[in-house]
């Protein structure tokens, strides 16, 4: 099956969003700052991202079979103290909308941005298709003016068939910045810039030698355990340190072959989230990677809207994958004996 249509969609709503998130990024004021009930932070530009890729998804393609399984929900803005906040995306909205030119004609009210936020309660599942979407995945990074991505995918009979990150901060070359990596299930992945250059075809790296590979994890510490990965690296063999960045950007940085490994332990107790992982993985898969759970399981993006998992979610090429498993092992049981 071919997914064409759907794949150009993906890549003008995520380029969109993205336009969107970085006028926001420019003009980041503190009072942008919303704090959810998990305490991560939200902004206006999550909600317009997430906003902005519902209508676009929703005028390119049928509306009527519409789904789509999203981080953000309208619940706050739904709340007097929302009220501010919710016209200033509003505005956001409408600009990006009307700034190209194809879905601006009417604006949208309050009422239509809540309910194209709402469109993403989507529990997701096994049959039938659904959109996934991060509208901005990294948001901490994204409030520091670093690393962030808008990150969607596409499930069908729980699957993911298309994977499309936007990553408005990442280098595409030594003079440009802004990336827009897209994946077809057996379609290879792409990376073009974000106002639309000719894509080029990307590879994870080949190298097989662990000791000259480079590896990936968070930058925040609280969001995955920075010591294990580096008693993994240690016993792999791996010399250079740490590269830590933001978001989905890892999986669209290991793609093109910047780094061989990227490594992602959450602190206990965390579940993953498919938003989190859905178009990253594809991204990776079809540019020759492996993506799987600590334990050499395949990820699963079948269950809803999290992701059950053995410990962690471990990347890196084919060649590499075997030795990786057996160090992730290894630190693991090394880990649980210590305690
Ligand atoms: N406590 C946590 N542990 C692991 N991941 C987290 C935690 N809190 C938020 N995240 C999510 O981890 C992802 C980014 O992680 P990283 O940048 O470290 O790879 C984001 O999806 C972020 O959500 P969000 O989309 O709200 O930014
Ligand atoms: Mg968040
Ligand atoms: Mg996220
Ligand atoms: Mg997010």
């Amino acid at each position: 099956m071919s997914y064409g249509k759907e794949l150009a969609a993906a890549k003008n709503a995520a380029s969109l969003a993205a336009r969107l998130c970085q006028k926001v990024q420019k003009a980041l004021l503190q009072a942008d700052v919303q704090s959810k009930s998990d305490k991560s932070p939200v902004t206006v530009a999550d909600y317009g991202s997430q906003a902005v890729v519902s209508v676009v998804l929703q005028k390119e393609l049928d509306s009527a079979s519409f789904s789509l399984v999203a981080e953000e929900d309208s619940g706050d803005l739904r709340k007097e103290e929302g009220k501010e906040t919710l016209q200033r995306i509003m505005k956001l909205v409408n600009e990006t909308l009307a700034s190209d030119g194809t879905y601006g004609n009417a604006p949208l009210s309050e009422e239509d941005v809540l309910a194209a936020i709402d469109s993403g309660r989507s529990e997701g599942g096994p049959s039938g298709q659904h959109w996934v979407l991060d509208p901005i995945d990294g948001t901490k990074g994204f409030l520091r003016g670093d690393q962030y991505a808008v990150a969607l995918g596409l499930l069908d009979e729980g699957k993911v068939v298309l994977g499309v990150l936007a990553c408005p901060n990442l280098p595409l070359s030594e003079e440009k910045v802004g990336c827009l990596f897209y994946a077809q299930v057996s379609g290879g992945t792409y990376m073009q810039s974000l106002d639309g250059s000719t894509p080029t075809k990307v590879h994870v790296t080949d190298l097989d030698n662990p000791e000259e590979a480079s590896f990936f994890e968070s930058f925040e510490a609280t969001h995955s355990l920075h010591d294990l990965s580096s008693l993994i690296a240690k016993k792999l063999g791996v010399k250079a340190p740490p590269v830590r960045i933001d978001s989905q950007a890892k999986y669209g940085a290991l793609s093109r072959g910047d780094g061989a490994i990227y490594l992602r332990f959450p602190h206990k107790g965390y579940r993953e989230k498919i938003w989190d992982h859905a178009a990253g993985y594809l991204v990776v898969a079809e540019a020759g990677g492996v993506v799987s759970d600590a334990a050499g399981n395949p990820l699963d993006f079948s269950k809803g809207r999290y992701l059950d998992l053995h410990e962690g979610i471990i990347v890196t090429n084919q060649k590499l994958m075997p030795a990786l498993l057996k160090a992730v092992k290894e630190s693991l049981n090394e880990k649980a004996s210590s305690l």
